[in-house]
């Protein structure tokens, strides 16, 4: 029988840059599987179903809980989020690694349902780093941004709850530090 390996959440502020780092991360190593997960919100530009995102709108979303297909879900700036249950169980059973990029409210249910998971926050070397990063990354109206940022505090403030925490100065070197406490 194949051990089962340890579920890792990856979590931390909008904009700190976790998807990039997962993107890095995943060039080199595929083997590690990312979960994708559901929302309500529309798609950025270069964004593809079931790539990045399953797009779903409210009902659809409302489905997914009905039916007890998510492992976890939460509203985030004003869309919903949540995690298929099914794929990341699956995985795990075959002995495939598995990354979820959840928020922090995500983070938490995950943990209570899964207390084996190694929680990984990722925080940024400043604040004023983090308004950079969301201001520059351009795919927010400033009122969203606004809006995340103000989550951003929040999740700053529950850093002490993660089991791990990296500094996202360079995506190379915090990849690596992610790639180490997935194996
Ligand atoms: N180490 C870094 N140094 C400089 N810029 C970075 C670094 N990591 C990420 N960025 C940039 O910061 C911006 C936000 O990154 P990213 O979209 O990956 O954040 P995120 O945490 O996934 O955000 P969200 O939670 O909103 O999806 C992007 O423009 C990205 O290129
Ligand atoms: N609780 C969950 N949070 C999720 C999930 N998928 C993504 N996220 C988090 O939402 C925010 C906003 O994401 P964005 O793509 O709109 O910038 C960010 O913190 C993501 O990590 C999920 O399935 N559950």
């Amino acid at each position: 029988m194949t051990d089962r390996p340890r579920l890792t959440v990856l979590s931390g502020p909008s904009g700190v840059g976790k998807s990039t780092v997962v993107a890095h991360l995943r060039k080199a190593h595929p083997e590690v599987w990312l979960s994708v997960s559901a929302t309500t919100r529309r798609p950025r530009p270069g964004e593809r179903h079931g790539v990045h995102y399953f797009f779903v709108d409210d009902e659809e979303f409302d489905k997914l809980i009905a039916n007890g297909e998510l492992l976890e879900w939460a509203e985030f700036a004003g869309h919903r989020y949540g995690t298929p249950r099914r794929a990341v169980l699956d995985h795990l059973d075959a002995g495939v690694p598995v990354l979820l990029e959840i928020d922090l409210q995500g983070a938490r249910l995950v943990r209570d349902s899964m207390p084996d998971a190694r929680l990984v926050f990722l925080a940024p070397p400043s604040w004023e780093e983090l308004v950079r990063r969301l201001t520059g990354r351009g795919t927010e109206p400033p009122e969203v941004v606004e809006r995340r940022l103000a989550v951003a505090r929040t999740e700053l403030a529950a850093e002490p709850e993660f089991d791990v925490t990296l500094v996202n100065t360079s995506v190379e070197d915090v990849a690596a530090e992610l790639l180490a406490l997935i194996r």
